[in-house]
């Protein structure tokens, strides 16, 4: 059986994470891997309810940390930590770089704290030993808040993160901009600014490049 493998989409809202996670997800398949494909805030009955409050309901920074790592406890232990050990690729649609970037850098929430939830939340007890789960690989489309902007209002019609003022994703954007500077190992930038195809080439050719698909011109041959 294959390792487990969990690799999470990150980026402003509009950047493109949702538009390319089915492309990985099928190149994954036709390599022959079992592929669960989620998202947080979500993923679980319990922590899709959670997500209706956060992104539709009124509430201050506290509530809104609590409630992202309530959800994500939930969907660590009973779909994430599963799926892993069966030797599945979960490829979730944003994690907990999303709350450094948007609770932390977004609305100024303190990053210790953060932390200290973080250590927490993913503190995993093993068959074999603990652990702190976190992503093998973060992809992390990174494109300018003006240009995230100009898709969204294309697209559909604001939630209550999608409503926040270009100032506030321009602080979300730094945020992530910093976590990709504490974990360079871990991050791969994707220029999201570029049209879709060539979005979607450089996210293979960045997963190819971690020896877990076959490079593009090995799949053609
Ligand atoms: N590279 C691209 N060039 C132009 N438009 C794009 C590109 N990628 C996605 N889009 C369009 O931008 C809009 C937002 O894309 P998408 O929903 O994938 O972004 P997202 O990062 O998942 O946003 P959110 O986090 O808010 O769900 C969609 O209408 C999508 O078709
Ligand atoms: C995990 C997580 C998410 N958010 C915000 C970011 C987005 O605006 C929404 C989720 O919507 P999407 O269309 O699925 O991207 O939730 C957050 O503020 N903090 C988090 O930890």
């Amino acid at each position: 059986m294959s390792a487990g493998l969990f690799i999470t989409f990150e980026g402003i809202d509009g950047a493109g994470k949702s538009s390319h996670i089915d492309t990985l997800a099928q190149a994954f398949r036709a390599a022959g891997r079992l592929v669960t494909l989620t998202r947080e805030p979500g993923g679980t009955p319990l922590a899709e309810k959670l997500r209706q409050l956060l992104l539709h309901d009124a509430m201050d920074a506290l509530t809104e940390v609590l409630l992202v790592f309530a959800a994500r406890r939930d969907h660590l232990r009973t779909v994430i930590e599963p799926a892993l050990a069966r030797g599945a690729v979960v490829l979730c649609d944003r994690f907990t770089d999303a709350t450094f970037a948007y609770q932390g850098a977004g609305r100024g929430f303190d990053l210790g704290v953060l932390s200290q939830l973080e250590q927490l939340v993913q503190y995993i007890q093993g068959p074999e030993a603990d652990f702190m789960r976190n992503p093998d690989m973060t992809l992390w489309f990174d494109v300018a808040p003006h240009i995230a902007a100009e898709r969204l209002a294309a697209a559909r019609a604001p939630d209550r993160f999608e409503a926040e003022p270009l100032a506030f994703f321009t602080r979300v954007a730094a945020g992530y901009a910093d976590r990709a500077r504490q974990a360079p190992a871990r991050f791969a930038r994707i220029d999201a600014a570029h049209p879709p195809a060539q979005v979607a080439a450089q996210v293979l050719a960045e997963v190819a490049a971690r020896g877990w698909l076959p490079a593009a011109r090995d799949s053609a041959a």
